[in-house]
């Protein structure tokens, strides 16, 4: 069987369908629909202003739609965000991290939102805290710590639960180098037994995590495939392997930047 025809007798976790979103006269999200099964692992990625983080706070929960619908292991996000809720560890742009509380403050009260049983709290903080690499510092004020660590709470806050499906938006964002590679490592660790949508501008974080990259331009679909497909489709006849990740960038340029320009986001980091 193919790495697609095991794909698609998965379950769908996450289904969307002619979703759109409107700021006021500003259209985010247009006519948006995809399907993510159970265990995938999704990059995320288009310019800034594509509408990426319109469609992961609606997914989440956190956004009403204007239209379309959407739906996270079967229960849809706008009747019962609740339901939804419980299933999606997320990690917001700006993690929601309250800055005069400690971060074990800030993982209890995650901890309360998500009905986990009181006997078990404890437990699970000190297991999110070692994933997230945040132990030295449970016990500090968050305000005082650097942008990384505040970084690494809002990682730890989405993974309280252990829940099916995380999003997560620009995990690495802030961090170091050393913690980019970690985080990295964590997210591929995670992608064993959870389906995660992964939102960024760094394209070799979408090649060394990902199996499938939606790329999103002016709120539409411009493409949901494998990495595999996306080379045969964009690069044909090319000899590529996924070590090299400057095929990614190139294919990127392509689908956003029809004038052939190069795309802004994997040069930096
Ligand atoms: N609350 C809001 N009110 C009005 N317009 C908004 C609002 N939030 C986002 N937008 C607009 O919607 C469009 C999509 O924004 P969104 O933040 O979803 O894009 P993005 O792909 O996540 O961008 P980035 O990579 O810069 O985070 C942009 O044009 C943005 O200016």
């Amino acid at each position: 069987m193919t790495a697609r025809a095991a794909a698609l007798s998965l379950p769908a976790m996450i289904e969307v369908s002619h979703l759109t979103k409107r700021y006021r006269e500003r259209l985010a999200v247009d006519d948006l629909s995809f399907t993510v099964a159970k265990g995938e692992v999704i990059g995320f990625l288009g310019p800034n202003g594509a509408g990426k983080s319109t469609t992961l706070r609606i997914l989440t929960g956190f956004l009403p739609a204007t239209s379309g619908t959407a739906t996270v292991a079967g229960f849809d996000v706008f009747e019962h965000p609740l339901e939804v809720k419980r299933r999606i560890g997320y990690l917001p742009e700006n993690p929601p991290v309250y800055l005069d509380l400690t971060p074990r403050a800030c993982l209890e009260l995650v901890a309360g939102l998500k009905a986990l049983p009181r006997r078990a709290v404890k437990g699970e903080i000190e297991r999110v805290a070692h994933l997230a690499g945040i132990e030295d510092v449970l016990d500090r004020v968050a305000g005082n710590l650097s942008k990384g660590y505040r970084q690494r709470v809002g990682l730890a806050q989405a993974l309280v639960g252990d829940p099916e499906v995380l999003v997560l938006d620009e995990p690495t964002v802030g961090l170091d180098p050393l913690q980019i590679r970690e985080v990295r490592e964590l997210v591929k660790g995670l992608a064993e037994r959870h389906t995660v949508i992964l939102s960024t501008h760094i394209l070799p974080e979408v090649a060394m995590t990902c199996q499938k990259v939606l790329v999103l331009n002016a709120g539409r679909l411009v493409d949901f495939d494998t990495l595999d497909g996306l080379i045969a489709k964009h690069l044909p006849g090319r000899q590529v392997t996924l070590d090299d990740i400057a095929f990614l960038e190139e294919i990127y340029g392509k689908l956003v930047s029809p004038s052939g320009a190069a795309p802004v986001a994997a040069a930096a980091r």
